[in-house]
């Protein structure tokens, strides 16, 4: 992976390469061995004026330490085999690749130009990649905008150079994969990336993944230029990105002409913005990387001899103009002297502004034909492309110090989002302060505590729903971040070891995949790129729904229902479970994907909870007597309303939950004692059964006490208004009595 994401000196790095294989081999002309005579165009690099235009995209971010190289655009020329057609017409060779770096032409031996690469007609699209197009994927992978572009006049190879088809997938789908690759073998750092798709048809920019955005206006801002309204897709997979691709291709301009049955009639800029941080816990405050890779098919230069009407010979202008102005601005940055570069002479130069300029890199892979009918439209690419070979650029890495960027605003979100989700558990478990209750308080005490109950569970609703919320928005900005599946996946959403969706290349997909990562790919855990939570946020939702439903019928209702549903078995177990999961009560965390065990696991914590929490509400009433009014009903935590809560009812609710806890406890006891039976020798069951046995002893005992306290409130509220309470606190003695018998019921069976 290092080596891969040192920056490329391109000369150099270039012409020592012996990767691709030699393309002279492959030309009709290979035979002949031509001395390496005077190259045309040689001249010196391009001055520093051209620089001076420079208009950095993104500068007012720029880091003041950024990475800075300079480089020259790469600039390959790529030959195509001779057409069926021009083979039939008898078509002579004009042009040929001879050697790796020069092209030459058949009748004048003289007429020669040199280039960092030539490709010969046999030379596969993957072979261009990694030349032309690598380097600058793993550049804007870095931070360093990247422009790839393929030019040459019509029918001479573009498109079948950028998208390609299935069986030889173009530079486009290459570099994506490449993209994805990458994210994969960085485990250090976090991606966020999104595409764009866009043409330029007879000077009208058009969005290809918004059929709606026709005519959009390209402004101009302190960071560049940019298309107003273009829609911008986050993508997380590469066939996330291809489909985006294949649907923008759909809408794109295409039409038959003399020369090519399915000739582009609008140049098109597919581009993909990437930003990376850090990955983990210390990327707070850490600059974000930013960079735009642009991937360009332009459509082709056609003859002005070339006989053509109506709308074929309108687009024919209109192309050949843009082009033009694209060989000018070219022209212009090569030439020293030259004070005003017209980008705004066209849609494309105005576009390509930032890139031509000299921020980032940049490679143009220009496409021809061989053919002698079209021998002076390849002179004229060849020595386009040799001027642009003397374009100075700097690549330079952009980092956002600033938190502008996509990444850090969905990263800030997760983590204030997971703060608030932090606060609303706590919240819904935070014992408020009691004060112990005044006698004189009861009756407004038993007000308060009917109105603060209703309050309550409407409350709980709210903030359950609250919770849902939260954690599906969590888990939909995290899905959005990619990271590789190398990297820790544990401190992204804590706890959560549920199902994953995975992302699989399929054969269509690996079809386009550079063959190098290939065995990468295919090879087991590798497969995957990329990690998705829906299937924990649909697990969370319905455990959700459970607790929800829990806490409406109450949790004796529940164990009713529970006992009915699956039988005192489960309990048992979450039960037994319960004592080790205390602390994670993390309402919709799954523990193992199983759904009851998730029920059941909390449906003890709620006990737990629920049951010291009452403990200590009752010893906090004994240690105070003041209780402010506003403290009962107050609006920041759900449990609240709670203060408004009468002795009686507390001693009553504590006593229900010890009861619940019984049940459980007897139930297992009585389980224990027929496993006993059928191995009477086993040790373990008679400790277990001895333990159950002291606890349930030891919660009876409670339950007693809290009986005898409760008849003392009652003597003592008696006393105080006999004649109003007696009544109501006969009635709720019976509704008590009836609970304990169903309780003592349960218990029994
Ligand atoms: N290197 C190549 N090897 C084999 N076939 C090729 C190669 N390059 C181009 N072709 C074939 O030549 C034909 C024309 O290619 P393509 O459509 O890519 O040209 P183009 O430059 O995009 O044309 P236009 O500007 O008119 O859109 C296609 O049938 C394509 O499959």
């Amino acid at each position: 992976m290092s080596s891969r994401r040192e920056s490329k000196p391109k000369k150099s790095g270039l012409s020592n390469s012996k990767a691709v294989n030699s393309p002279s081999s492959s030309t009709t002309s290979s035979s002949k061995q031509f001395p390496e005579i005077s190259i045309d165009g040689q001249s010196s690099p391009a001055s520093s004026s051209a620089r001076s235009k420079l208009q950095y995209i993104y500068s007012a971010n720029l880091h003041a330490d950024a990475d800075r190289s300079k480089e020259n655009v790469t600039v390959t020329v790529r030959f195509r085999p001779l057409s069926p057609r021009e083979l039939r017409q008898g078509e002579e060779i004009a042009w040929y690749a001879d050697g790796e770096t020069i092209v030459r032409n058949e009748h004048n031996q003289t007429t020669a130009y040199a280039y960092d690469r030539v490709f010969g007609p046999t030379t596969t699209t993957r072979q261009v990649y990694d030349v032309a197009a690598q380097h600058v994927v793993s550049g804007a992978m870095e931070g360093i905008n990247g422009t790839i572009f393929a030019y040459g006049m019509t029918s001479s190879g573009k498109t079948h150079t950028m998208h390609g088809d299935q069986r030889s997938p173009g530079i486009i789908p290459l570099a994506v994969k490449d993209a994805f690759s990458i994210i994969q073998e960085t485990p250090s750092r976090e991606f966020l990336l999104r595409v764009s798709y866009l043409e330029i048809y007879n000077e009208v920019v058009n969005d290809l993944l918004n059929p709606a955005g026709q005519n959009l206006r390209i402004r101009e801002d302190a960071q560049g230029t940019f298309v107003e309204g273009i829609k911008e897709e986050v993508v997380l997979s590469p066939a996330h990105a291809l489909s985006l691709i294949a649907a923008g291709e759909e809408h794109r301009h295409v039409g038959s002409t003399n020369f090519n049955l399915l000739s582009s009639r609008s140049h098109t800029i597919f581009t993909l913005t990437i930003e990376s941080s850090l990955y983990g816990e210390n990327s707070e405050g850490e600059a974000v990387n930013l960079s735009q890779l642009n991937l360009i098919d332009l459509a082709g230069s056609e003859s002005s001899k070339v006989e053509t009407t109506g709308i074929r010979r309108k687009e024919g202008s209109y192309i050949n103009k843009s082009l033009l102005t694209l060989g000018t601005v070219i022209s212009k940055l090569t030439d020293g002297r030259a004070t005003h570069i017209p980008y705004r002479d066209s849609k494309l130069t105005r576009l390509l502004q930032s890139s031509l300029s000299g921020h980032g890199r940049v490679s143009l892979i220009c496409t021809v034909t061989p053919s002698s009918s079209n021998s002076e439209e390849t002179h004229n690419t060849l020595k386009f492309a040799h001027r642009a070979k003397h374009i100075e650029i700097q690549a330079e890495q952009n980092k956002i110090i600033d938190e502008k960027s996509l990444i850090k605003k969905y990263q800030n979100e997760i983590r204030a989002l997971k703060e608030e989700l932090e606060q609303l558990k706590r919240g819904i478990l935070t014992i408020p302060q009691l004060h112990d209750i005044g006698e004189d308080d009861i009756i407004l005490l038993k007000q308060k505590l009917e109105d603060g109950q209703v309050k309550l569970q409407s409350r709980l609703e709210q903030e359950e729903e609250a919770k849902a919320a939260l954690l599906s928005r969590i888990q939909r900005l995290t899905k959005l971040i990619l990271v590789s599946t190398n990297a820790s996946q544990s401190s992204r959403l804590p706890q959560r070891p549920g199902p994953r969706r995975r992302h699989s290349f399929g054969e269509e997909e690996l079809a386009y995949l550079p063959h190098r990562r290939r065995d990468m790919t295919l090879d087991g855990e590798n497969v995957e790129l990329y990690v998705s939570l829906k299937g924990n946020a649909e697990t969370g939702c319905d455990t959700l729904k459970e607790e929800k439903k829990a806490r409406k019928n109450g949790l004796l209702n529940w164990l009713k229902h529970r006992k009915r549903d699956s039988g005192m078995e489960s309990m048992m177990s979450a039960s037994d479970k319960s004592s080790g999961n205390k602390s994670n009560s993390t309402p919709s965390t799954p523990k193992s994907g199983s759904k009851k065990f998730n029920v059941e696991s909390r449906l003890s914590q709620s006990l737990f909870t629920e049951s010291s929490l009452c403990m200590d509400l009752l010893s906090d009433a004994r240690r105070h007597r003041e209780v402010p009014e506003n403290d009962y009903l107050g609006q920041e935590t759900p449990l609240t309303s709670l203060k408004a809560v009468d002795q009686i009812d507390l001693l009553r609710e504590q006593q229900k939950i010890l009861s619940g806890e019984v049940a459980l406890h007897s139930s297992t006891l009585k389980r224990l004692s027929e496993e006993a039976a059928r191995n009477p020798q086993n040790e373990q069951i008679q400790d277990k059964m001895k333990r159950i046995s002291d606890e349930i002893r030891g919660k009876n005992e409670r339950i007693a006490l809290l009986e005898k306290q409760i008849a003392d409130s009652i003597t003592v509220s008696s006393n105080m208004e006999k004649s109003e309470i007696s009544q109501s606190t006969v009635a709720e003695l019976v509704a008590q009595l009836n609970e304990k018998s169903f309780e003592l019921e349960y218990r029994n069976l």
